[in-house]
Formats: C-alpha cells, sequence, structure tokens
C-alpha cells in the first residue's frame, strides 16, 4: 500500500477505509464472523496513533528523497592546510582555531565525515582471488598437504598466536576468540606456518620470524599457506564459546606478568569487571573479553578475546604468597604475582607472623579457596517486580552512608525502608513497638543469636541491639527496598541466595583537599564517638581514608557498585541511578544465587 504511485498514500488509505466501511455496510448475518473482523481492521485504521505513524512515515520518505549533498569532501586535508597557514599568525583567535583543529576529537571528527562524504565505508582490499577466505589443499614442492587461507580483516591484529620449536617450524598456538583468524575459521591450533605473504618461514631464526609475522600481520590480507596440524585440514577445532562470566577480584595488567604467554594478546581488567570466559581449554590461561557494564557506560570493549591467567594457575600464585616469610621476600612476591596487586591485606605482608600453610599447593588442589578471591562465577539475576533486592551500604564511618540513605528514604518512603531493630532496653515513653524497636526478652534475643537470626547485633550500655533476618524478610515480602548500613564483618550472613543484596561501597574521595572543601561547605560533623561530635578534622579525614582501603581490600570481592562521595548532590543522584537499575535490570550476581 505505502508504495509510491499515481495516487497518494493519504488517498490510497483513504480508500481502503471506505471500502471497508462499505463492506460493513453491505454484509449479512451469515458473515457475522467476517463483519467483526472489518470492524476491527476499520477501527484499527481509524485509531489516531496510525494515523500519526502514517505522517512520520511521509515525512521520512519524502526525507529521504532529498539528495543530502556534503559540504567537504576533504576536510581533514583543508584542516591541516588551514592549520599550517594559522601557524605563523599571531592572533589570538588564529592560535585558538588551532588548537582547536588539532584536538584528537575533532581531527576523528573531521576524518569520520570525510569517510561517509566519500562513501569509504570498507577498507580499500585487494582483487579477491579465488582464494579468498577459503582453503584450498593442494600438495606443493613438498610432501605436505598445504592449506592456502587469505584473512582480509580491518586495522585489528590477527588474533592468534604462535609458537617456534626448536628445528625453527612455526605453528599456531592459540587462535583468540572473535579475532580475525577465528571468523576466518581456517586457522587451526596447531597447524604449521609455512609461508606468509610469499615468505617462507622455515630457515629463518626466531627474531626474524617475529618481525615478520608482526609485520605482515598489520596488513589487511595475508595469505598464509599452512601444513595443517593434528586437527586436520578441514576438520575444524570443535571452537563453540563457553558461557560462562565471571568477576574478577584483583586487577590484572599482562605486560606486567612476565609467565604470560603473549601479552600483546593479553587483556587487563580491574577489580570487580566482569569477563566472558570465552575458552577454558587451557586451565593456565583462559581466553576471555570484557563484558560491558551498564554502571560504567564510558568503559571501551572488545569483542576480540583476551588471554588471561586461569582460576587455578591464580589461585596457586596467591596461596604460594602465604609462603612469604618476611618483608625481605618481597623480591619473590612480585616473582609470584607478575602483572597483579595483592587481593590481601597490605599489612599482612609487614606482619612477622604468617599464617602456617595447611597442605602442600602442588598436590592439594582444594585448598581455601574462599579466602583467595580470583574469579567468582557470576550469571544475570533477572528483576522480580514487587521483590526487590535489599540495598547493603558499606563505608569507613562518616563517609556519608546515614546522610544518603536518609535523602533516598525522604525521597520515597513507601519504597525504601529500614529494618526496624531489636533491643532488650526498656521502651521509653514516646516509642512505639514496632515502630521505633521490637523490644524483646533477654533470652530470647540470646537463643535468636544462637539460631544465627541475627545479622548484625552488639551490646551497647548493657543493652542489646540487632538486625533480625525477620525485620529484613518483612519488608521484602511487602514489595519494598530493604535499606542496611551493616558493618561490613556482617556481609558474610548477608549474602546469601535469599536475600541477594546488592552491595554498595560509599567511598570518600581519596584526596585531602577535596575531603575539607566538600565537607567544610556544609560544616558536616563526626558521628562516632557520640561523646564527641565535632567538625571533621585532617586526622578524621586521613583514618576515613585509611578505613576506607582497608574495607576495599578485604570486602571488595562483595561490592557491586562503588559510589565515590565527593559532592552530595552528584553523589546522590548516582545512587538514585543504581539504585533504579537495581529494580528493573538484569544484573551480574552471583551464579549459586540463580
Ligand atoms: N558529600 C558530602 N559532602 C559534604 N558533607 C557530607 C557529604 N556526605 C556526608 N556529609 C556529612 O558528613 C557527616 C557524616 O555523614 P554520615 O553521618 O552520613 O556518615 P556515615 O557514613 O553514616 O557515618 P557513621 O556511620 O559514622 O554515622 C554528616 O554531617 C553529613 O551531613
Amino acid at each position: 500500500m505505502f508504495v509510491d504511485g499515481d495516487e497518494s498514500q493519504e488517498l490510497a488509505f483513504e480508500r481502503l477505509i471506505q471500502t471497508l466501511k462499505e463492506q460493513t455496510q453491505h454484509s449479512t448475518s451469515s458473515s457475522r464472523e467476517s463483519f467483526i473482523d472489518v470492524e476491527y481492521l476499520l477501527s484499527l485504521l481509524e485509531d489516531r496513533r496510525i494515523h500519526s505513524l502514517l505522517s512520520i512515515y511521509r515525512e521520512l520518505s519524502e526525507f529521504s528523497r532529498e539528495i543530502h549533498k556534503p559540504l567537504e569532501c576533504n576536510s581533514y586535508q583543508l584542516s591541516e592546510e588551514i592549520s599550517s597557514q594559522l601557524m605563523v599568525e599571531w592572533i589570538n583567535e588564529a592560535q585558538a582555531l588551532c588548537q582547536l583543529l588539532s584536538k584528537p576529537h575533532f581531527k576523528a571528527l573531521l576524518i569520520a565525515n570525510d569517510v561517509i562524504a566519500q562513501q569509504r565505508y570498507s577498507p580499500s582490499l585487494p582483487p579477491e582471488s579465488e582464494e579468498s577466505y577459503s582453503v584450498s589443499l593442494s600438495t606443493c614442492d613438498f610432501e605436505d598437504t598445504v592449506k592456502i587461507v587469505q584473512v582480509i580483516k580491518n586495522k585489528e591484529p590477527l588474533g592468534a598466536t604462535v609458537c617456534i620449536d626448536i628445528n625453527g617450524s612455526v605453528s599456531i598456538a592459540r587462535v583468540l576468540f572473535g579475532g580475525a583468524a577465528h571468523r576466518s575459521g581456517l586457522i587451526q591450533v596447531g597447524d604449521q606456518i609455512y609461508e606468509v605473504n610469499g615468505i617462507v618461514l622455515r630457515g629463518l631464526s626466531p627474531l626474524d620470524i617475529i618481525s615478520i609475522l608482526e609485520k605482515e600481520c598489520r596488513s589487511y590480507s595475508i595469505s598464509f599457506k599452512l601444513i595443517p596440524g593434528e586437527y586436520g585440514g578441514y576438520n575444524k577445532v570443535e571452537n563453540k564459546e563457553s558461557n560462562v562470566r565471571v568477576r574478577t577480584h584483583f586487577d590484572y595488567l599482562p605486560w606486567k606478568d612476565e609467565y604470560h604467554p603473549c601479552p600483546k594478546a593479553g587483556i587487563s581488567f580491574k577489580k570487580g569487571d566482569i569477563l566472558h570466559v570465552v575458552n577454558q581449554e587451557d586451565a593456565n590461561w583462559w581466553q576471555a573479553r570484557q563484558e560491558p557494564n551498564m554502571f560504567y557506560a564510558d568503559l571501551y570493549y572488545s569483542s576480540r578475546a583476551g588471554i588471561i591467567p586461569g582460576k587455578q594457575l591464580q589461585e596457586r600464585r596467591f596461596a604460594a604468597l602465604r609462603d612469604l616469610k618476611s618483608l625481605r621476600d618481597s623480591r619473590r612476591y612480585i616473582e609470584l604475582l607478575p602483572g597483579c596487586k595483592s587481593p590481601f591485606k597490605r599489612s599482612f605482608l609487614g606482619t612477622r607472623k604468617v599464617k602456617k600453610i595447611m597442605y602442600s599447593i602442588k598436590e592439594n588442589d582444594e585448598f581455601d579457596r574462599d579466602t583467595i578471591a580470583t574469579y567468582d562465577e557470576v550469571a544475570k539475576l533477572y528483576p522480580r517486580e514487587g521483590c526487590y533486592r535489599p540495598l547493603v551500604f558499606i563505608g569507613p564511618s562518616g563517609v556519608g552512608r546515614n546522610e544518603l540513605i536518609r535523602h533516598l528514604i525522604a525521597l520515597d518512603p513507601d519504597l525504601y525502608q529500614r529494618p526496624i531493630p531489636h533491643t532488650t532496653r526498656e521502651c521509653k515513653p514516646y516509642e512505639l513497638e514496632g515502630k521505633d524497636y521490637h523490644f524483646v526478652e533477654k533470652q530470647w534475643a540470646e537463643y535468636e543469636v544462637k539460631l544465627g537470626n541475627f545479622v548484625e547485633y552488639g551490646v551497647y550500655k548493657s543493652n542489646f541491639y540487632g538486625t533480625h533476618i525477620d525485620a529484613i524478610r518483612e519488608i521484602i515480602d511487602k514489595g519494598c527496598v530493604c535499606i542496611l548500613n551493616p558493618n561490613p564483618q556482617t556481609l558474610k550472613n548477608l549474602y546469601n541466595p535469599e536475600l541477594k543484596p546488592f552491595v554498595i561501597f560509599v567511598k570518600p574521595p581519596f584526596d585531602l583537599e577535596l575531603l575539607r572543601k566538600t565537607r567544610g561547605r556544609r560544616n558536616a560533623r563526626t558521628t562516632h564517638p557520640e561523646s564527641d561530635c565535632h567538625n571533621f578534622t585532617d586526622a578524621d579525614f586521613k583514618q576515613m581514608i585509611i578505613t576506607a582501603d582497608k574495607i576495599e581490600r578485604t570486602y571488595g570481592h562483595y561490592f557491586d557498585y562503588i559510589l565515590v562521595n565527593c559532592e552530595l548532590e552528584e553523589a546522590f543522584e548516582k545512587l538514585l541511578y543504581i539504585a533504579k537499575l537495581v529494580e528493573i535490570e538484569p544484573l551480574w550476581a552471583p551464579a549459586s544465587w540463580i
């Protein structure tokens, strides 16, 4: 119906409605069903929204018919010429323009404009030979079967690593998932590289081989003559991606890891990143790629996988770390943990007493994995309407957790609620049972503690105070978001598949000047200890930073989000955004919870 023709689309549409109306008038009782259908169709076509859609469609088709000519096809070259001329002008405006034109973002914009204007969308490829992206098997001047593979790619690396044996023959060691070699489907682990872009590799020194491969693999088109490895000529290696996602618990830089098989083919990550582990065939060296993180949308992600240390290898490295006797062994620490920061407390390295290892790390693979945080398997946890995950706020004293929570609850007190604590103290005249506190007997509280039903408790002025699991359940069952502000030690009691908490670490900016400025402006006061409430001093700020660092290193593997509380309004805005995401978006959580 919506094609160009003699009559306009509106007219065609009106005619269709008219015809349907006529049909309804002339329909007989025997065709009742078709009458209902026509009535229904008419109601649809007469709907205001359909007419709006039609107008949009008309506008768009008119727009696409107009010819939009680019103003300039060589804007980048032009800007370079302008810059070189302006460079010698000592006028402020000319210098300012020069600076603007030299900015990388601006240059990239001009290049993008030229690419679109000239419609140069794909790399300039050599004329495609019959061999392109195909394998031909033939016998050359030697007896082995040879496959000739041409890989055509963009500027990306080939996405394969090689190994050179003592006889000087070069073989494919790894094919990286998502890379050009992998996408071609023609290059297999074990294939021997006989020739690359016409250069025979046999007989060359390893250094020459590497420099030739590096140079040739930079081009858009690479031709290989390969002697198929043990997997055979056409028999592809089973290379289905694994589905495992993990949360990382340490920072890693491949180029600082001297045992990395190929640092250039590695990926770096930070503690808390989510990685898609695509291949675990080599237990020591996995292949993984970064998963996009919706909390930090500005991070760069590549679909090409890179090599990272496997869980077993990394656990062995961290476990070996316990063997350190003193700071004098720190040189060994650097050898043991290339590329990584330790997941253990820094103070640990300085202590003289070292925990005795109760097992041999080489012989016993079952050592305590809980205390060695490397990777944890995660899966997407889909939100369930009316059943929200509790938000757990962790942070050093004075960082602003209560302030942020107060703002959140004030915004929507029906949705965000704190559990009502239990206490053994006397009820004061102005207090209400079940509103301010649950007033309970000491024996009952002790019994419940023994059962493990208090997620957090303590004694203040000889009275018991605690948060009972039922008080949390009550809020969740009501369809509200439970807000918790516990000590970090409590996390292990809360971190379970029943509660599925979302843990927010509220962190101070690690900058004394910023803390002075933001807290000073609001006349902020410490609340601990209650007896000594005063304006923050530099010593308080330093203590806050040190404690935050300690908490992050010890409990960082529980954190779902790190919220830096610098400017209060900004921090609250971010908190609100995160709280909404937790309510409506599927987010990564321990796989065992799902
Ligand atoms: N971003 C901020 N800028 C300025 N002042 C802040 C900011 N965040 C919090 N404050 C102020 O800092 C003080 C301490 O905040 P708050 O009581 O919320 O800390 P807390 O993390 O709950 O610590 P505690 O557990 O010891 O009570 C308060 O006076 C609060 O108004």
